[in-house]
């Protein structure tokens, strides 16, 4: 088999690796090699790519799927990129993520007995159209997913497999997001291709329809939209008719629509980068987790599992406070985000003092808002980069009884991380959307003293290879 770099492969795959990866072992003349495809199952025959090859192992890309695996069943959803596991059932995605978490930990951070220390995997309440947002993509260049062909007219969905620059038209539910929006999206679709005005071309980056993104509240069974254009058209573009057109179509579910021009032609260009009008309604919606409110806007971050994040943060309050009295204690939240976490614990622990820290000013802007929105006394949020913060502060050091850190994929700076051990508190509550990362600043924290009481996993993305994890330490 030629596994040089870029060539395409035929392979059936054997088992499942941690994040998505599926893996098969071939024998080669120069010895055994094992070959990893993103997203692949167990069972499935597929046809990939390779993107990089080393001495023992090859990375690939999926281009398609050849064959299901015998252990995919039908469902009454559209298949899309985002959602590889859909066709697995629900327990099996679990017994693979369990396993290959547990597998990690083991590995990248010498956590033997990880499988001993194993609390429980959280289930999400939701299986399906569980999301809060979703982030659609217009293309001139559309994938016709029936006739497996390429067509240069107008598409408005998702990216097709492997690709950057071709998308798949979504004509019903995906089963993660909402399912009205989702089956009746392709009369928002028509009526765009009426108005004349081209959808994005993503190799010449040029074109008019660059990005629809939807933010939902369960709360209130509301929609917020942000479209998402350039400037070439705008003239052309009749902002009226398209709010009435998704009024007409999802009535008074849509509680407000905001219009952001980006001309922004660099690869990794964000999204809603440019400048951003409200044309219609509101520009926030509310959500509600464990009884308090949150305001969210279309940047800030929130969980976007909000059933199962009221599951994750309920575990993050038991680890911290089980089996003590943190009244009149200072607590931190690390990486607070819009202060969900910290807002919570001083909901549930009145006495206690919350210091929360977040890099982005308007998240902070957000968690001071939602605090007063909440009547939540004795919380008070900082933005700052965390480990600059605790340089700066370095009166918290021994004064901190429990902190709660959720940093982002890549984990805790290690420079970060040493402040942070500095503190000195007693317990640490570490959640994390990367085990990978985690099981890494477990092994430092541990070799700080700190013990690994137990861990438990929660189930906040169905459908996909990804899982969240919460480690309880101890001083
Ligand atoms: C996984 S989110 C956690 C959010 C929050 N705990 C929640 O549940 O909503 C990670 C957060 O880390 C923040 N962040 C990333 N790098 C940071 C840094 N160096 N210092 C402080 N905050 C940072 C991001 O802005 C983001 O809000």
């Amino acid at each position: 088999m030629n596994l040089k770099k870029g060539a395409e492969i035929e392979l059936e795959i054997e088992e499942l690796a941690f994040g998505g990866k599926g893996l098969t072992r071939i024998q080669t003349e120069q010895g055994g090699f094992v070959i990893f495809v993103v997203n692949t199952i167990p069972g499935q025959k597929v046809k990939a790519k390779v993107l990089k090859k080393r001495k023992k192992h090859a990375e690939c890309r999926l281009l398609e799927v050849l064959e299901q695996s015998p252990l995919e069943q039908d469902v009454p959803y559209q298949k899309i990129s985002g959602a590889p596991y859909i066709q697995l059932p629900h327990e099996k995605q679990i017994e693979f993520k369990k396993q290959a978490s547990l597998d990690l930990f083991r590995k990248l951070g010498d956590i033997q007995n990880a499988p001993e220390l194993f609390d429980e995997f959280i289930q999400s309440p939701l299986v399906h159209n569980y999301r809060n947002k979703m982030e659609y993509s217009f293309s001139v260049i559309r994938h016709d997913i029936d006739t497996n062909e390429e067509h240069d007219d107008f598409g408005l969905g998702f990216k097709r497999t492997g690709t950057w620059w071709k998308v798949e038209n979504l004509d019903k539910a995906s089963g993660l997001f909402d399912e009205e929006w989702e089956n009746k999206l392709h009369i928002i679709r028509e009526y765009l291709i009426s108005t004349g005005l081209p959808a994005w071309h993503p190799p010449k980056k040029e074109g008019f329809f660059r990005h629809i993104v939807v933010r939902k509240s369960f709360a209130n069974n509301e929609l917020l939209i942000n479209l998402v254009t350039s400037s070439d058209g705008l003239d052309k573009f009749n902002k009226e008719l398209f709010i009435k057109k998704l009024i007409d179509t999802y009535r008074d579910r849509i509680a407000g629509v905001i219009h952001t021009i980006n001309d922004d032609v660099a690869d990794r260009a964000k999204l809603e980068h440019g400048p951003s009008d409200v044309i219609y309604g509101k520009h926030l919606i509310v959500e509600e987790l464990l009884g308090l409110k949150f305001e969210i806007s279309m940047q800030s971050f929130f969980q976007t599992n909000p059933s199962s994040a009221e599951k994750l943060y309920q575990k993050v309050i038991d680890y911290a406070s089980e089996g003590r009295d943190l009244n009149g204690k200072v607590i931190m939240d690390l990486f607070c985000g819009t202060g969900t976490i910290g807002q919570l614990l001083a909901s549930q622990l009145k006495e206690a003092q919350i210091v929360g820290v977040d890099i982005v000013p308007s998240a902070i802007e957000n968690a001071k808002r939602n605090a007063k929105l909440n009547n939540i006394e004795g919380v008070e949020f900082f933005a700052e980069d965390v480990g600059k913060f605790l340089l700066n502060h370095p009166d918290y050091k021994g004064k901190i009884d429990t902190i709660v850190l959720d940093p982002p994929r890549a984990g805790i700076a290690p420079k970060a991380l040493k402040r942070v051990i500095e503190l000195g508190a007693d317990r640490i509550v570490y959640v994390s959307c990367n085990p990978a990362t985690q099981a890494r600043d477990a092994r430092d924290l541990r070799n700080a003293g700190y013990d690994l009481k137990k861990l438990s996993l929660v189930d906040q993305f169905p459908h996909t290879a990804h899982v969240e994890s919460i480690m309880l330490f101890e001083k």
